[in-house]
């Protein structure tokens, strides 16, 4: 059984899925507001019965839930997150993955597909931090020989980017890695350390975006008992763990500044001081690290330490977004299918004409991330052998279409103009509860998740 915080204005919805969750033996507390869910937060930390994984909707009455997420990271909590969106605020989601989200699912939500993210969720003891003995590298050989999980894409900027990867893994240069969000950093940086001298010692991923600004120092470098409140034992920092390996520094833009001038030293003297010691550890470790944000810009207005990011960018690989890898989209799809084939027992073999050409069109804002929850949901929800339209978010389908143009004559696009203004209007209203609003527009929710979608409303 798991204790879970289920953070949900629409209480119809959430009721659903209290009842749900509950009939699979977990515990479900509800919240409609993120002041609510501060409290039960520090509650159940209080009781000794933290929670095990925060399901999180997106827009709440008193703000957002990334926002949300952000505080807590930078509070210390670590417990897995997941983000429920609309469709229509996906690209939003995709960003709380920066900000220390485990994943996210689109609304609406459908039963079997929470059950798998929460049961992800749920495995994720440590969203944070992760250490990997990688298995020794074979030269010359494939990448995804060695890891049938991945694969490389035939596309000319994938030939390019993987050839960046051999060439810099067999050097000891720091790496900086550049992409949006899921398109495969982290996987790159793996891929660079089995390539490597180092493929023998520990691979060890540190999410700085979920890092509090407190505890930031001691995770990575370490602290002596008693350096701060809380630091009841000696404790041995990520830098200290990836000794002989690599470490890889996710969303590196988010590290405070003290803890980049510790880093830089650490880089520069291959020496590290725990917190509260003064005892100087000697280090070695290969230092990658990725952002998606433009850490130039950031060093140039004084938010990333210029010098620092000078001695991160021994090398640049950029990874390209997925609408930029042409060619490569069938055969991530096909790989992903037989992925959640395997995974969910299912036997999708093809996805039907229709399919293939909303995933041609659409922009794929999150990436491979998103493309490989959209088909899990796909092969999960399919069960024949092709899948159809059917399967995919309804919303995904209308986002393709162009909104209507009010021309002053056409009478269909003045009708939804008005219903537009109407719809934001009631949303306004009853501070953005879904329900309440369909009730008072005499809709049925899905209707208005649908309009919401078709008009673009914030
Ligand atoms: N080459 C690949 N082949 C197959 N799956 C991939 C590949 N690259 C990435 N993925 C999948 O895409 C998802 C996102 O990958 P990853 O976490 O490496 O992206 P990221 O750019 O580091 O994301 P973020 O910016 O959110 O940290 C993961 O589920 C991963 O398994």
């Amino acid at each position: 059984m798991a204790h879970l915080l289920l953070l949900e204005d629409d209480t119809t919805f959430s009721k659903l899925l209290s009842t749900f969750l509950g009939k699979h033996g977990h515990k479900v507390q509800v919240c409609s507001t993120l002041k609510d869910a501060k409290t039960a937060l520090v509650n159940s930390l209080d009781e000794g019965s933290p929670f095990d994984v925060l399901m999180l909707d997106y827009r709440l009455p008193d703000g957002n839930s990334v926002d949300f997420l952000k505080q807590v990271r930078s509070d210390g909590n670590r417990t897995p997150a997941f983000i429920m969106t609309s469709f229509h605020d996906v690209r939003t989601a995709v960003n709380a993955m920066q900000n220390g989200a485990f994943d996210y699912i689109t609304k609406p939500v459908h039963p079997e597909e929470l059950l798998m993210v929460l049961g992800e969720a749920l495995q994720k003891s440590d969203t944070s931090t992760s250490i990997k003995m990688a298995s020794p590298a074979k030269g010359g050989k494939k990448l995804e020989k060695q890891s049938s999980d991945f694969i490389e894409g035939k596309s000319k900027i994938s030939k390019q980017l993987y050839e960046y990867v051999r060439l810099v893994a067999p050097t000891d240069m720091s790496v900086i890695i550049l992409g949006e969000s899921g398109t495969g950093k982290e996987h790159v940086a793996k891929s660079i350390h089995r390539l490597s001298k180092r493929s023998n010692g520990p691979f060890v991923a540190i999410d700085c975006g979920s890092l509090s600004k407190d505890l930031a120092a001691s995770e990575l470098f370490g602290h002596k008992k008693g350096a701060f409140t809380g630091a009841l034992m000696d404790k041995i920092g990520q830098f200290e763990a990836a000794d002989g390996g690599t470490l890889f520094l996710d969303e590196i833009g988010n590290l405070g500044y003290d803890v980049q001038i510790k880093l830089l030293r650490a880089l520069q003297e291959r020496i590290i001081v725990p917190i509260g010691s003064t005892q100087h550890v000697k280090v070695d470790v290969r230092l990658i690290a990725a952002t998606n944000e433009d850490l130039m810009t950031s060093a140039s207005t004084g938010d990333f330490r210029d010098d620092l990011y000078h001695r991160l960018n021994e090398f640049k690989i950029e990874v390209p977004p997925l609408r930029k890898r042409g060619e490569d989209l069938p055969i991530f799809i096909q790989h992903f299918v037989d992925k959640a084939n395997e995974e969910l027992d299912r036997n999708v073999q093809s996805l039907s004409k229709e399919v293939m050409e909303v995933f041609q069109k659409y922009d794929w804002p999150g990436n491979l991330r998103e493309l490989n929850n959209v088909i899990k949901r796909l092969v999960l929800l399919s069960k024949e052998e092709i899948a159809t339209l059917n399967a995919l978010p309804a919303e995904m389908i209308t986002s393709m279409e162009e909104p209507q143009k009010s021309t002053g004559s056409d009478l269909k696009a003045l009708q939804e103009t008005h219903e537009k203004e109407m719809i934001e209007k009631v949303l306004q209203e009853v501070r953005y509860n879904k329900s309440k609003a369909a009730k008072l527009l005499n809709i049925d929710r899905k209707t208005l998740y649908y309009k919401i979608e078709k008009y673009h409303i914030e």
